[in-house]
């Protein structure tokens, strides 16, 4: 591939997606390539001015008085409701608030009991830690047993069975960005009699996930990757209809109450997905989310989707031409999520070096240099870029400085 060929091709694809660019809605710095929206998303532009009103009209001016006339109490369901509308779940089907980690851990103990007889969860070894450390210590409060077993293994591990609970998988494994078949897999989850338990942290806003239309029954994700909503942004929990009046709400706070403020000393669940509500929200993270989720307006998920495709699959071809002879953890066809997964002996240097040249993408034990590709902010020029900073990168041993010989405690 010859860089002006490519460049060619990066302007007529750009030209072809023109229609979900949707970078004006963002503020990024001159002269970077953002390549790790899937750990931290970019700033969308509606977000600074939200937060400012947040700040000195609602809590300033008018303090106390925000929980009714800004809708502060009603914005954890109003903001589930936007963000349900990215991941395929009807109104009132999702809440938004608290932790990605403490969202799993409610959805475990309501697992436990909508399938009180069963005793087997499955989970992928490989998936994030804090998945398999929240399911290990719910498992070792309820008793259960944990059974390590990959998402493309679960259809033939619970065909013929009646002891497993639930399945809990990542949509899209966060290292190596393989999307997982989550319609296949809760639907074998279903003809076994169990519940399908998924987390798209690595899928909301980047790949489409039709939680209803699969027939999902509880779902988790966290609000500051492909969402956009910001460091410590609040998660999200999903409850599909059916499964809400048989919810046991494990933290049951009083913001998931029936009546907050009769005060009660008796816990008493709201009606519908509110019953998954714990405390208090934090209302200028959550506000900060809702504006972020504007940078959605006007578009379908399915398109976003075929713009990252586009992206992934161009900035892989431009990788292979520049540097021959790489090989990935990511797949090169439709099986992959939203980001390409290079695997290099050296990868942390790697990634050091293209952060220096204004590449931003991160690195994952033990040898993976991690590109996340959030279609709604970056063009095909970008993917072209990245490639060429790679194998500048490499060709001029960069990635050996022994700057990065000693590992940064984050990322
Ligand atoms: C798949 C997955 N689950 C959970 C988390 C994080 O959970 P929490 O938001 O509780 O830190 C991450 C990333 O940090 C993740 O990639
Ligand atoms: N949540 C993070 C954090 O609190 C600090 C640093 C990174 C993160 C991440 O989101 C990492 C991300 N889940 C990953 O896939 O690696």
């Amino acid at each position: 591939m010859r860089t002006d060929a490519s460049s060619t091709e990066a302007a007529s694809l750009d030209d072809r997606h023109h229609a979900t660019d949707l970078r004006e809605r963002f503020a990024l710095p001159d002269g970077v390539v953002y390549l790790d929206g899937n750990s931290l998303g970019a700033l969308p532009r509606a977000v600074p001015a939200a937060v400012r009103d947040a700040v000195e009209q609602q809590w300033g001016r008018d303090l106390i008085t925000s929980w009714n006339t800004h809708g502060w109490w009603d914005a954890p369901a109003r903001v589930g409701d936007a963000l349900g509308r990215i991941v395929g779940a009807a109104p009132g089907q999702v809440v938004v608030g608290d932790s990605t980690s403490v969202r799993l851990h409610q959805v475990l103990h309501a697992a436990a009991g909508l399938r009180p007889e069963r005793t087997v969860v499955l989970a992928d070894p490989d998936t994030f830690p804090t998945d398999l450390y929240v399911l290990d210590g719910v498992a070792r409060q309820l008793g259960w047993t944990v059974e390590h077993v990959a998402p493309d293994e679960a259809v033939d591990r619970l065909r013929g069975t009646d002891d497993v609970v639930a399945v809990v998988y990542s949509h899209v494994d966060y290292r190596t960005g393989v999307l997982w078949d989550l319609p296949a897999v809760t639907r074998a989850a279903h003809d076994a009699g169990a519940l399908a338990i998924w987390d798209l942290c690595h899928s909301a806003g980047a790949v489409a996930v039709d939680l209803d239309a699969h027939g999902v029954d509880l779902a988790v994700g966290c609000g500051y990757k492909y969402l956009n909503g910001g460091p410590g942004a609040p998660a999200f929990i999903y409850v599909a209809t059916e499964h809400q009046a048989a919810f046991s709400n494990v933290i049951p706070g009083w913001h998931g109450h029936a009546q907050p403020f009769a005060m009660s000393g008796e816990y008493a669940p709201a009606d519908g997905i509110d019953r998954a509500r714990i405390g208090t929200p934090p209302m200028l993270s959550l506000l900060a989310l809702e504006a972020a989720l504007t940078a959605f307006d006007g578009v379908e998920i399915q398109d976003v989707r075929a713009r990252s495709l586009s992206l992934t699959g161009f900035l892989r071809r431009c990788i292979d031409a520049l540097v021959p002879g790489t090989t990935y953890a990511s797949p090169d066809d439709e099986g992959r999520g939203s980001q390409v997964a290079v695997r290099h002996p050296d990868a942390y240097g790697v990634v050091q070096a293209l952060i220096a040249r204004g590449v931003i993408g991160d690195f994952r034990t033990p040898d993976i240099v991690r590109l996340g590709v959030a279609a709604p902010y970056l063009t095909h020029a970008d993917m072209l870029a990245a490639a060429t900073e790679l194998a500048a990168v490499l060709e001029a041993d960069e990635h050996l400085d022994p700057a990065y010989s000693r590992r940064s405690a984050v990322t």
